[in-house]
């Protein structure tokens, strides 16, 4: 087995990535996937936070554009993260991968709450932390909280697992032609407008000097890939 170039980092799992082809909601097959991609990560001994997106199931815009109320819509994109966060941890811990959730948001039947010294507890004991709730704020994103979380553990990159396999010129999904970048800096994602993340998020990584490696969740084995230096990505750091 190659040897990880990390030994922490943050894994933002896409939620849109866990409703495989059924247009809403968990596909558990996906989530099982995706769980055995991160017991590969700790196979080869890195430490793992994760922090996984709602837009599977709910984004505060969606009230927001018919007229609701953006913090009420947002509440709810939250509590979307909690139902992906537990649904990821019951897949790890099917693969006897020892697994904790922490919520931003308070829900002590549920799952613990979030808190550093919590973090680095459950972290030197192995296990992987599963961080729920987003950043426990209306008008922020899973991303963002990628990013604090991040910083709060002291993880060497944020990996951004989505739907595309890096970062291009333009939205691939939406242009064909566009072209991927193999290596931008912090400010050039910035300053080009370039979307896949948003700016809260690449703001706070640039100034904790944090790089952020974005690349294809769909593909196995593609995170330990990443992990080891291979695989298709594009990699945003200082320099
Ligand atoms: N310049 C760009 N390069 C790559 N992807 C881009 C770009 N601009 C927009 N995108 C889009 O951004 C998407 C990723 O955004 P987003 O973080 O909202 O999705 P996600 O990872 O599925 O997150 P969520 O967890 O919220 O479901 C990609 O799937 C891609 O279509
Ligand atoms: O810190 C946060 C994180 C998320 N939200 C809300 O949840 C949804 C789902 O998160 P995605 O990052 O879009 O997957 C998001 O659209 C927000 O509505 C939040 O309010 N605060």
């Amino acid at each position: 087995m190659s040897q990880p170039l990390y030994k922490r980092v943050l894994l933002k799992a896409s939620g849109e990535a866990l409703m495989g082809s059924q247009g809403f909601g968990i596909d558990v097959t996906v989530a099982d996937r995706i769980a055995s991609d991160i017991a590969e990560a700790r196979e080869m001994g890195v430490e793992v936070g994760v922090v996984v997106g709602g837009g599977n199931i709910f984004r505060g815009v969606a009230v927001a554009s018919k007229g609701g109320d953006r913090v009420t819509g947002d509440h709810m994109g939250m509590l979307a993260t909690v139902i992906n966060a537990l649904a990821l941890a019951t897949s790890l811990r099917k693969l006897n991968i020892d697994t904790v959730v922490l919520s931003a948001i308070a829900m002590p039947e549920i799952c613990e709450s979030f808190s550093q010294r919590a973090t680095l507890y459950h972290l030197s004991l192995g296990r992987v932390v599963i961080f729920a709730g987003g950043t426990g704020n209306p008008f922020f994103t899973t991303d963002s909280a990628a990013a604090l979380r991040a910083a709060e553990m002291g993880a060497e990159a944020i990996m951004k697992g989505t739907q595309v396999d890096g970062i291009y010129s333009a939205d691939p999904k939406k242009f064909p032609d566009a072209e991927r970048y193999e290596h931008l800096t912090h400010s050039q994602v910035l300053e080009k407008g370039l979307a896949v993340m948003d700016v809260a998020a690449v703001a706070l990584a640039r100034e904790n000097s944090i790089p952020i490696i974005v690349f294809s969740i769909h593909e196995k084995g593609g995170f330990a890939q990443i992990l080891t230096g291979g695989g298709r990505k594009t990699i945003v750091s200082d320099n």
